[in-house]
């Protein structure tokens, strides 16, 4: 803070001196003389101002994306600034026990950089206009701004502000917190929220200790994201985007949804929860992954639910159009806001992930889900968009000895041997599995959850059976009727066709009574 004092003293008496002219001149000038004396005023003012100035913007490019630059300064500073800055703002982070630290608006610190000294400031711009908000940062413009004797001004330009870029990078890294992102609906992008995502603290438990799975695929998965996460140079290298798809497919309660978690927690990556349904258009879903950060998974689950895979996405009573117009606008609003929604073409998904990869540098994984990979258009999960497909499935034994050992922390037991037949025969969800091992109550022991679930796949067991009779006995019916109903169409043909016969032979036979009368007449 000397620093700071020690350049507003220098700075305050030059400045001081040209204020004292300035406003003795405005006194004493004829009208007329002072536009042009103003012009060659500022010309000295800039003169005489011995610093430069670089303003560093939240935000860049129309507001399309929050600068890259603005964060790493920001963690920058959040180090120095505790140190130094009298007024500081705090974010409480991960379980309410520690908060991060930054300067607050206003505030100013100083840096040393090879021996030269630089200024920093955090500031903001609240709007001019007056309006009634119920968010009270609705359109402020924030920013930070860097001061520097001129003379400093190529050793600042050139490697200060990479140094501070790089620092700020790692700092960032060090003290990452991981962020569960959802994307806003856009009428929100531009107001108070003023943001395409909303984010919360990623806390999600599971890992790939807690997956339970076939151990040969777990590994396979484990190894296959750990090398992507190495990758850096390899993708260099070969020349492509460094990315990777993963499609996880299969029944509900198979831990696809658990797997993303488990793959955030490996990695150490965001996740970015996609909702298509939420986008509109096209573009605006090429903004919201435009804006995602790089070490991110981006997940869109239930991609079959959430996009039209033929592309067509019109509403039947758009098209029947005999829908009654609502009088009131604000009816009105709601039901073209409803026309308007996802607009998101399966064309425009495939363009946007391509371009992503084109447009970003950064290590991101796409992750889409599903339960019905059937139902996918192949276009969509061609390898080089989707590089690896995971089908998830039943619970097999592999399967359920994880979840005896991280549920009842058991690595063998008597009753392993009729489980692992029962769970060859019959198809149970891990979700499933898992809620019966679970202890339901203080007196719940081994045995008892264990028992549990034999009797739970013994009883689906049971239930599959019955369905396959039933089905079959149900098949049955439906032929016996079908034939039933063959038989008696045949013979109601057979009845018309003798009908038909008895009337040709009987008219016929009138025919030739007729033709023997008139000949004997
Ligand atoms: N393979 C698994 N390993 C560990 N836990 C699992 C597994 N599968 C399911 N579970 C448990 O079941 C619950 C539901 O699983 P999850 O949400 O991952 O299923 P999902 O496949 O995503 O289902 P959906 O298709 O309905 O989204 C989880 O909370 C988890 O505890
Ligand atoms: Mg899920």
């Amino acid at each position: 803070m000397t620093m700071v004092g020690e350049m507003w003293s220098h700075l305050g008496s030059t400045m001081g001196t040209l204020m004292l002219v300035y406003t003795l001149f405005k006194q004493f000038f004829p009208h007329h003389l002072q536009d042009s004396f103003e012009k060659y005023f500022n010309r000295i003012v800039r003169f005489a101002y011995p610093y430069v100035e670089i303003t560093f913007d939240e935000f860049t490019g129309e507001r399309m994306k929050r600068s890259e630059a603005y964060s790493r300064i920001k963690s920058y500073l959040s180090d120095k600034s505790t140190a130094s800055a009298k007024r500081l703002k705090a974010d409480v982070v991960k379980d309410s026990q520690s908060a991060v630290l930054s300067m607050d608006y206003n505030e100013e610190i100083t840096d040393e950089f090879q021996g030269v000294k630089v200024w920093w400031s955090a500031n903001r711009i609240l709007p001019t206009t007056q309006r009634i908000s119920w968010y009270p940062n609705d359109d402020e413009k924030k920013y930070y701004r860097l001061t520097v004797h001129k003379r400093h001004r190529e050793l600042i330009t050139q490697s200060y502000i990479s140094h501070v870029m790089m620092e700020g990078k790692e700092i960032a890294t060090k003290k990452r917190q991981r962020k569960l992102y959802s994307n806003n609906p856009s009428q929100n992008w531009y107001g108070y929220r003023r943001s395409k995502w909303s984010n919360v603290l990623f806390e999600h438990p599971a890992t790939f200790d807690t997956l339970a799975m076939d151990a040969k695929l777990k590994e396979e998965i484990k190894n296959d994201l750990i090398k992507f996460s190495k990758g850096k140079d390899y993708y260099a290298r070969i020349g492509k985007a460094w990315k990777r798809g993963y499609l996880l497919y299969g029944p509900p309660g198979t831990g696809k949804s658990s797997m993303i978690a488990a793959m955030a927690n490996l990695l150490d990556y965001d996740v970015y929860d996609l909702e298509l349904t939420a986008v509109k258009e096209n573009t605006e879903l090429r903004r919201l992954l435009l804006d995602t950060s790089s070490k991110s998974i981006i997940v869109i689950e239930d991609i079959d639910c959430s996009i039209d895979l033929t592309g067509q996405r019109e509403k039947k009573t758009e098209k029947d159009g005999n829908e009654d117009e609502p009088s009131d606008p604000v009816t009105k609003r709601v039901k073209e806001e409803e026309k308007k929604e996802s607009k998101v073409t399966l064309s425009g998904l495939l363009n946007c992930i391509d371009g992503l990869w084109s447009s970003c540098g950064g290590e991101r994984i796409i992750v889409f889900t599903t339960n019905y990979v059937e139902k996918l258009d192949p276009a969509l999960i061609r390898r080089g968009r989707m590089d690896k497909h995971i089908e998830l499935s039943y619970c097999c034994f592999d399967a359920f000895k994880v979840f005896a050992k991280n549920y009842l922390e058991i690595d063998s037991h008597s009753l392993f041997g009729e489980i692992e037949s029962l769970l060859g025969e019959t198809n149970m969800t891990p979700a499933d599995v898992a809620e019966n091992l679970m202890p339901k109550s203080d007196y719940d022991d081994v045995e008892t959850c264990l028992k549990r679930l034999v009797k739970a796949l013994k009883d689906a067991k049971e239930e599959a059976k019955k369905k396959v009779e039933d089905e079959a006995r149900l098949k049955a019916e439906k032929e016996e009727e079908k034939q039933k109903q063959k038989s008696v169409k045949e013979e109601k043909e057979q009845s018309g066709k003798d009908d038909k016969e008895v009337k040709e032979n009987g008219v016929a036979l009138e025919a030739a009574e007729v033709k023997e009368n008139g000949v004997a007449h």
